[in-house]
């Protein structure tokens, strides 16, 4: 699938080019691309062309010999070539360095005009062009995409009114309350820095020295200890403006409000043995995920949905509602659903597009606007800066970065100017009135009047200063296998810091204020004191939405998912054929893995078939879950380690496992120390379920149809298999501590 994706990538852009041509922003990009399979012959960058890019020019000898002679720095086209090489690189992002990209739309389905006047968040008939970049924080540019980490999820929309840059994350609390603390947070989070050690990830001494010592991150690293910091794929992951914002509408009336996007496919995790797998595994797992699905027409797409408090509110609650280590639990704010977001083209080239798109907070559009949150208004300062020394002052003229509505000021000049602004004048008021400011009744950005008094000092809000409370929250609301995982993710973490001070504070002292049973667990596992009483009382509150489980579809569904179905010669075809034919129906992308790529032959058919890919090439983490038709193979792939390490790494991670006819022999082996494993007899036609695991004997062609129900109490064979895909993940195997068992 992948391969023949890569194949015909080109092809697979330029229809879908052709198809979304409405969009104003692919309009507006058309006259920057150019084509590399034009037949045109190569040019210099002055558009000389030039014969021969493979010889530096030289002397060359008279001798019989033709020896080499100098080679001649006269060569201007080598040292063209050379020179633009040397050049190639930018600085990456002081942050969110490891990152993807794709574009897309949003429709807005309500209007909020009693709250906003602004066109994207009012006028229902739109199609608004989109370019969204997801991201790790910690890594450079080159890091792993599955490492614990936060995920960047930056929306540049388009608008007629100009660019609206929502840059948010996938968990909707922040580490500070201040931007002043931002370069100490980064600084401890990144590698030390006597060694560059360690690369993209929290488990280390400095990272949990300064979370210790800022209380007010506590919340946040509850968030990043859960799986949320290890989403299974960008597609299944919620997104959040984070800070406050404001909307104001036609009357000048003022309502706070929170940005959130909630993805249709469930949100959705790795386990934490798989996601460091994969760092080595495949590095780009994210990146790949995210532009196959957009490949394959399996468009991601997110509700848009916002919180809002009216302006007279705003001291009404617990918190202080400007303050971004905090969330506005749903219970007492509830989100409103207006709009949707698809993304459905991939970039056509990395670096123009993902690498030098630029966000900007303080790109909002009127009838958007900000709050005092000190975190927003830093990161207004912040964004704009650190363009200027990535791009270049200039950032905002690059093709991706520039809006699809005029821009005419008398900003001028620059490194790297490409506007050309006519006439005779470049300042305001002039003679001529050119580029006047907009007047009253022409949508201008106008920041509505407002009085301010205080007295000048460095310090915060009252309720600024509590910041256990919403920490208890988020671990009471965690349901019991998240709650597993956040003491297993603290213990890896915690471990892997080698100073006591750090590891034994964070265990014996700031863990106790949040839960007991969660400090006594992570002490016990990294060898610090064990506390014997709860530091703080732990409220017993919890709130909807802040566990994963709350995020199923309304129907089950595979789509998308991708499903390994392993063969060798002699395989049961019609198990092969049923389950291909099934998965493809239901929307997901059945993997054949062969134990070569040569052709495979079924039991007594001479039509071979070409797997994907062959075993060894391949592992059980790259796919969500794993089927074995029957067959004579299963007496080949039952004496491979690693095809029986395959399935005990599924279960391991948690994963659907389906077997039919002599397969399920190669499950009872693999799985052979796992107590009390139920599978089907060899002759048994009725699937038996356990954890996830399902399996049948000899099944008819007419077992598999296309047309399978996935539902719970599936009756069928198929269906069952499904449902399990469908949940993604089998967290009772864990609970009841079957993965222990088992060597994976
Ligand atoms: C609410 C808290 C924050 C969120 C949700 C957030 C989110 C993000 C995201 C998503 C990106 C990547 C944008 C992209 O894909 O190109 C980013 C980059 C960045 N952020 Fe933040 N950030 C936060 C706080 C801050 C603060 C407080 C500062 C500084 C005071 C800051 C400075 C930066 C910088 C310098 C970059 C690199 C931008 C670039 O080079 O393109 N961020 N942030």
């Amino acid at each position: 699938m992948t391969t023949t994706l890569a194949g015909g990538l080109h092809k697979a852009q330029e229809a879908v080019r052709n198809a979304s041509s409405g969009s104003k922003k692919a309009v507006d990009l058309e006259r920057d691309i150019s084509d590399i399979h034009t037949k045109l012959p190569l040019t210099s960058d002055h558009g000389v062309r030039i014969p021969n890019t493979d010889q530096w020019l030289r002397v060359i000898g008279e001798d019989k010999n033709h020896s080499i002679g100098p080679t001649l720095l006269e060569d201007q086209l080598a040292r063209e070539k050379i020179h633009r090489f040397d050049h190639e690189r930018i600085p990456e992002r002081v942050v969110h360095a490891r990152g993807t990209g794709a574009f897309g739309n949003f429709r807005l389905f309500q209007s909020c005009e009693d709250v906003t006047h602004a066109g994207i968040l009012t006028d229902t008939s739109r199609n608004t062009p989109v370019f969204v970049r997801f991201s790790t924080v910690q890594g450079s540019r080159g890091s792993a995409d599955t490492v614990r980490d936060v995920r960047g999820f930056a929306v540049k929309f388009y608008t007629d009114e100009g660019i609206w840059d929502l840059v948010g994350n996938n968990i909707p609390v922040f580490f500070i309350q201040d931007a002043i603390k931002f370069p100490d947070m980064v600084h401890s989070l990144k590698p030390e820095p006597h060694n560059e050690v360690p690369q993209a990830q929290t488990a280390h001494n400095n990272f949990w020295d300064f979370a210790f010592l800022h209380e007010e991150a506590t919340h946040m690293f509850m968030w990043i200890m859960s799986d949320r910091a290890v989403p299974r794929s960008f597609r299944m992951m919620q997104g959040f403006g984070v800070n406050t914002f404001v909307l104001v509408n036609k009357q000048g009336k003022r309502h706070f409000v929170k940005f959130h996007w909630i993805p249709k496919l469930g949100v959705h995790s790795l386990v934490w043995d798989e996601a460091l797998k994969l760092g080595g595994q495949d590095p780009d797992f994210h990146r790949k995920d995210l532009m196959e699905a957009i490949d394959n027409k399996a468009y991601p797409k997110w509700e848009f949905a916002i919180q809002l408090i009216p302006e007279e509110k705003e001291h009404d609650f617990e918190f202080d509602i400007l303050d971004s280590t905090k969330i506005w639990p749903e219970d007492l704010v509830p989100l409103r659903v207006i709009g949707e977001l698809e993304l459905n083209r991939n970039v056509d080239e990395f670096f123009t597009e993902t690498e030098q798109v630029a966000f900007c907070t303080s790109h909002v559009v009127p009838g958007i606007d900000f709050s005092d949150d000190p975190l927003l208004i830093g990161r207004n300062f912040s964004y704009f800066d650190t363009q200027i020394s990535r791009l270049g002052i200039n950032w905002e003229e690059l093709p991706i970065n520039r809006p699809v509505c005029p821009v005419l000021n008398h900003n001028r000049d620059g490194q790297m100017r490409h506007r050309i602004t006519q006439g005779t004048v470049n300042y305001w008021p002039n003679r001529f009135d050119a580029a006047p400011p907009a007047g009253p009744n022409e949508g201008a950005f106008d920041t509505l009047q407002a009085k301010v008094a205080g007295v000048k000092k460095r310090a915060v809000g009252e309720k600024f200063r509590e910041h256990i409370s919403q920490a208890q929250l988020f671990w009471n609301s965690m349901s019991a296998h998240e709650k597993l995982h956040i003491i297993k993710a603290f213990s890896f973490e915690l471990d892997h810091c080698d100073d006591p001070t750090v590891y034994q504070r964070l265990a014996g002292t700031r863990l106790p204020e949040i839960d007991l049973h969660l400090a006594q667990k992570v002490a016990e596992a990294v060898g610090a004191p064990i506390p014997t009483q709860p530091l703080k009382q732990n409220h017993g509150k919890r709130a909807p939405h802040l566990s994963q489980d709350e995020f199923a579809t309304a129907k089950p569904t595979i789509e998308s998912r991708k499903i390994a179905i392993i063969i060798g010669d002699g395989y049961d075809r019609v198990a092969f054929m049923g389950m291909k034919a099934a998965v493809l129906a239901a929307g997901a992308v059945p993997v054949i893995i062969g134990l070569k790529r040569s052709p495979i032959y079924a039991e007594g058919d001479a039509r071979g078939v070409i797997a994907d890919h062959q075993y060894d090439g391949q592992r059980s983490t790259m796919f969500d879950a794993t089927f074995v038709p029957g067959g004579s193979h299963v007496k080949t792939l039952i004496k491979n380690g690693q095809i029986r390490h395959w399935i005990a790494e599924s279960f391991g991670h948690l994963k659907a496992i389906g077997a039919t006819g002599e397969a399920v022999q190669l499950v009872e082996t693999a799985l052979r120390d796992v107590e009390g494993l139920k599978v089907a007899g060899a002759h048994e036609s009725q699937h038996v379920e356990w954890y996830g695991v399902v399996t049948a004997g000899q099944q008819k062609a007419e077992s598999f149809s296309e047309g399978v129900k996935i539902v719970k109490d599936a009756k069928d064979f198929v269906g069952k298999f499904f449902y399990h895909v469908s949940r993604h993940k089998n967290y009772e195997r864990e609970l009841d501590g079957l993965t222990m068992s088992v060597a994976f």
